[in-house]
């Protein structure tokens, strides 16, 4: 059994800033469980280091239970995936609030609910969801009981999004945790998600109005973005960046913190023109090759991605609208273009993306 889970991908690094996400989301595990909240952005954005150090440094560890669940990475085509990235297994005689405190001694998190091995067994023979949000449900209680505040964090959840148990299972899951926040008041539910088009679903979809709400986690404003250079270069370079190194890493990956940090660490081998010409040259080359492909298969369809991107050329951020839905879902599912439901609006994933779309279109 391993419940150990490691929200550090990559390098060690120390967490910069975020203090207005991070009041956000610490006064709503102050309160009562009420709504259902889903954590969105554009790619990389930092949305899992965000949740992570909340869960590893900000929270009184004796006060809550983390259940981390994460999808990404994992492949999930059945009913059975999904049940085995939920529950974690155990053959103790133990109850699971009683695996469950050895546990958090331990770990600031745990990645799955702990059930003993034949529930497991009787849950996954049973192709219906009741007693799976049953189970659940009784443990979150006896957590409760025990006076630690249950919270439960999906990372990726657009991965069952397709998948149909009685209906589909993503709408099952959504009226239990609504149950479990509106109703019961019993867990926090936070969702995590980069597929902006899956927010935009669950924004539009009337059964979760007034039940869940949303925190924005964006790229940094320019401001911040400084400042994480200064960070970043005493870091990893132990040295200062001049005004004006920092406005040109600026003006070419924004406020994109893994692009920040990509730069800084090349910094160590290369001169700072020359990586940002690099990657704005990566960047222009996938985008070349990406409307390469869409011109060979049909000129038709080009001809209006051109059109749509070339509106980028004047601005940074659109109204949605001003794309056809089908062309700016297809950009969005593409990864080039990055929706707001909240705001109406629409832009590139990055800076970088950006600028490969004003130098190519
Ligand atoms: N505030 C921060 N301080 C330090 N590093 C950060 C910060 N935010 C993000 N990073 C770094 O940027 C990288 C990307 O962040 P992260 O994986 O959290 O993004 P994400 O939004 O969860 O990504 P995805 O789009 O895949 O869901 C990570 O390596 C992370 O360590």
């Amino acid at each position: 059994m391993n419940y150990i889970y490691s929200f550090i991908n990559g390098d060690f690094m120390r967490f910069f800033n975020r203090e207005k996400e991070i009041t956000e989301i610490l006064s709503i595990l102050e309160g009562n469980p009420d709504l259902v909240y889903f954590v969105y952005g554009p790619l990389n954005s930092g949305k899992t280091a965000l949740i992570s150090e909340i869960i590893n440094n900000r929270i009184d560890k004796n006060k809550y239970v983390v259940f981390y669940i994460n999808l990404r990475g994992i492949f999930i085509s059945k009913y059975k995936d999904f049940i085995e990235v939920l529950f974690e297994e155990y053959e103790e005689d133990r109850k699971p609030v009683e695996i469950i405190k050895s546990l958090i001694k331990d770990v600031p998190s745990l990645c799955g609910i702990p059930t003993p091995k034949n529930t497991l067994e009787e849950i996954l023979k049973k192709k219906t969801t009741k007693n799976v949000f049953k189970y659940i449900t009784n443990v979150l209680m006896d957590i409760k009981k025990e006076g630690k505040q249950p919270i439960i964090i999906i990372d990726e959840l657009q991965k069952i999004g397709d998948m149909k148990i009685n209906g589909f299972l993503i709408y099952e899951l959504f009226n239990y945790f609504v149950d479990l926040t509106k109703e019961l008041h019993l867990c926090h539910v936070f969702c995590l998600s980069s597929d902006s088009l899956f927010i935009e679903q669950v924004y539009s979809e009337a059964m979760l109005k007034d039940r869940v709400d949303y925190i924005l986690v964006d790229d940094f404003d320019k401001e911040t973005a400084l400042k994480f250079m200064d960070f970043l270069a005493e870091e990893i370079l132990n040295k200062k960046l001049s005004d004006d190194e920092k406005e040109l890493i600026y003006s070419y990956v924004g406020g994109k913190p893994i692009l920040i940090i990509k730069v800084i660490k090349k910094l160590k081998i290369k001169g700072l023109k020359e990586t940002l010409d690099e990657m704005l040259r990566d960047e222009m080359q996938k985008l070349k090759y990406f409307l390469e492909d869409i011109k060979e298969k049909d000129e038709e369809s080009y001809n209006k991605i051109a059109d749509a991107l070339e509106i980028f050329k004047d601005s940074y951020e659109i109204e949605d609208i001003k794309i056809p839905k089908n062309i700016r879902e297809f950009l969005v599912k593409k990864n080039i273009l990055f929706l707001n439901p909240q705001k109406g609006t629409l832009k590139p994933q990055s800076y970088l993306v950006w600028n490969a779309i004003k130098r190519l279109l």
